[in-house]
């Protein structure tokens, strides 16, 4: 597969829940083209399938019809190894509750997808040097003074900093945020919104669900889900159109 970004879509895509008899019909049809480089944020009321739509673009879950492709290659019904090897070299994820391990200190935290990513001796090998790469991406997000705390010893903006951290680790080129400040306010907000631009600046493709229209303007191009589709409407022009 070819190695420089290439753009992430949906194609039609349907996904239904069921449950015994009874069924709810998410997504509808979406067809979505997010352009590497772009920061792109999904919106629209809750239960709209907002989460839904992202599980199925970063492929922790498949769509019932449809295709996700990444550039020309069909990517959701890869054999399921395979789907997990992309999925963790080309996406990072960061959730609203940043989900990070308790027991951990941040240096541990940050370095717990490579762990998972490579056989322990390999890991083991390499890890003076994946020790550093994740010293340094914490120093990137403000927290390089903070690598041997616990996430309990942090603020929630510093715990959802240290989650992005997580989510860098890797060299994802997909960034996807599910209210990624759901669980912060005022101050906090913004700096983690802000910190998702910079990191934006500098190359990382950025999609950011939220149910919050303000803040989803601080990206460069909105999609609204609604009945299951995206809405023709493109509420936010594109900042820096290409
Ligand atoms: N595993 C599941 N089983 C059954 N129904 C589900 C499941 N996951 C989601 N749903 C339902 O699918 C719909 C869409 O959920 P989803 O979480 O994608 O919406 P959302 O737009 O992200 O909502 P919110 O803004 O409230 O987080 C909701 O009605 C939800 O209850």
């Amino acid at each position: 597969m070819n190695e420089q970004p290439q753009p992430l879509h949906a194609v039609a895509v349907e996904k239904a829940y069921r449950k015994g008899e009874h069924a709810v019909d998410v997504l509808r049809g979406v067809n979505l083209t997010i352009h590497p480089g772009e920061f792109v944020s999904v919106v629209g009321q809750s239960g709209c399938g907002k989460s839904t739509l992202m599980h199925l673009l970063g492929l922790l879950d498949s769509p019932d019809i449809g295709e996700i492709r990444l550039g020309d290659d069909r990517i959701d019904h890869l054999p399921s190894r395979t789907r997990d090897r992309l999925r963790n070299r080309v996406f990072g994820f960061v959730f609203q509750f940043y989900h990070l391990l308790p027991e951990l200190t941040l240096l541990e935290n940050v370095l717990t997808p490579l762990m998972i990513r490579h056989s322990m001796p390999a890991y083991w090998k390499n890890r003076k040097v994946y020790r550093q790469r994740a010293s340094d991406i914490l120093d990137r997000v403000g927290l390089g003074h903070r690598l041997t705390h616990t996430p309990k010893e942090l603020s929630g903006g510093e715990m959802q900093r240290a989650a992005i951290a997580r989510a860098l680790i890797s060299e994802p080129q997909i960034l996807l945020a599910d209210e990624p400040t759901g669980n912060l306010d005022g101050e906090v907000e913004a700096e983690v919104i802000a910190l998702l631009r910079e990191l934006n600046a500098e190359g990382l493709t950025v999609v950011m669900v939220t149910h919050d229209d303000a803040l989803a303007k601080a990206a460069d191009r909105t999609v609204r889900l609604l009945r299951g589709r995206v809405e023709d409407r493109i509420e936010t022009p594109l900042r820096r159109a290409a």
